[in-house]
């Protein structure tokens, strides 16, 4: 209990200063007044964020004195790491691209549903089989976390802060969002996949070392290899211009890593289910938090999301008692 709740505060506490960060990297104007600049380079942001990720992941073995086994490492393991290497670098392009058409209330429903796919493709690709109450509790967490979020932005639209322009959705859209929510799904499973195949091999240091570094071989080769993409030289004479955006960029490769140490860890000792219910309740808990400590409002419709987290959470921890006894 004590080493989930430390991974769940870990969690929480980097990915919130890590989105924080990221929002400064994308929305600060480094330029002067005359000539205000925007850092818009993704690619070239995940790639400095899997660099240093991957060096957290060396530095932390090392530290416990675990061997990085390149020689005992069957060639397989290699394959299925660079697989949800690759999922990981091209997940986030169609999520961001999907932005572009749908509406807010669409992007949050698709967000709060990531159990759903993560569940599914556990099930059709790994043919895994899971008792009748996780399906349960799983529904119950995405309903309340949908119905939490929708409200909250119902709640932010009457105070007049429309977050998000669009307003409809488009097929296209729909499918890119679609897409993004199956390939996050099949890179969790693969994940539990790799940590059932191979356990004596695997720890959650070892998968984030490789899976961090194929993705910045990944990212590194498009970035230079591109023939029409001109991302890295643009995003490094940006670097030179604004030198002030360097120190953003690695504290936001900084905090990703730190709170990744967190994910494959929880990966590792509770598996995916239990990893993604962490994350996609983190804005749910902290919203939860400012409500007891700066005395914010909840609506009606907020409070029967939280009710349904909570009582998603309890049958399951009862449930598993049950079994344990
Ligand atoms: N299963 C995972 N494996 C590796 N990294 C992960 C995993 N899940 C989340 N992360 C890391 O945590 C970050 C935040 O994840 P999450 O809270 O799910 O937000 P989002 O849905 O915006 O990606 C991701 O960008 C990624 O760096």
């Amino acid at each position: 209990m004590l080493r989930f709740t430390v991974c769940v505060v870990g969690i929480y506490t980097c990915f919130l200063t890590w989105g924080i960060v990221q929002e400064r990297v994308s929305t600060t104007s480094y330029g002067d007044e005359n000539a205000p600049n925007k850092f818009k380079f993704f690619i070239v942001l995940n790639l400095v964020q899997s660099l240093i990720a991957s060096l957290v992941a060396y530095c932390y073995m090392r530290a416990i004195r675990r061997q990085i086994h390149l020689r005992s490492t069957p060639y397989d393991l290699y394959l299925k790491y660079a697989q949800v290497a690759f999922f990981s670098c091209i997940g986030s392009p169609f999520g961001y691209a999907s932005l572009r058409h749908i509406d807010y209330p669409t992007m949050i429903l698709g967000k709060s549903c990531k159990l759903v796919p993560v569940m599914l493709m556990n099930i059709l690709i790994y043919r895994r089989r899971f008792p009748p109450y996780k399906y349960l509790c799983v529904s119950m967490i995405t309903a309340g976390v949908s119905l939490f979020m929708l409200y909250h932005h119902h709640h932010e639209d009457d105070k007049g802060t429309r977050i998000n322009n669009n307003n409809g959705n488009s097929m296209w859209g729909i499918f890119l969002l679609g897409t993004n929510l199956v390939i996050d799904g099949l890179t969790n499973a693969t994940q539990d996949q790799i940590f059932r195949t191979h356990p004596t091999i695997v720890s959650g240091q070892h998968m984030m070392f490789y899976m961090n570094f194929i993705s910045s071989l990944f990212s590194a080769g498009y970035l230079v290899l591109h023939p029409y993409n001109d991302e890295l030289r643009v995003a490094m004479q940006f670097c030179a211009a604004h030198p002030a955006v360097i120190r953003d960029i690695l504290l936001f490769g900084f905090c990703g890593a730190l709170g990744q140490c967190f994910i494959f860890y929880t990966l590792q000792f509770y598996g995916s289910l239990r990893l993604v219910t962490v994350t996609v309740t983190r804005k749910l808990f902290t919203m939860l938090l400012s409500v007891f400590w700066f005395d914010h409002i909840l609506s009606f419709g907020q409070w029967c999301g939280v009710a349904l987290v909570f009582s998603a959470i309890g049958l399951e921890a009862y449930i598993k008692k049950i079994k344990s006894t």
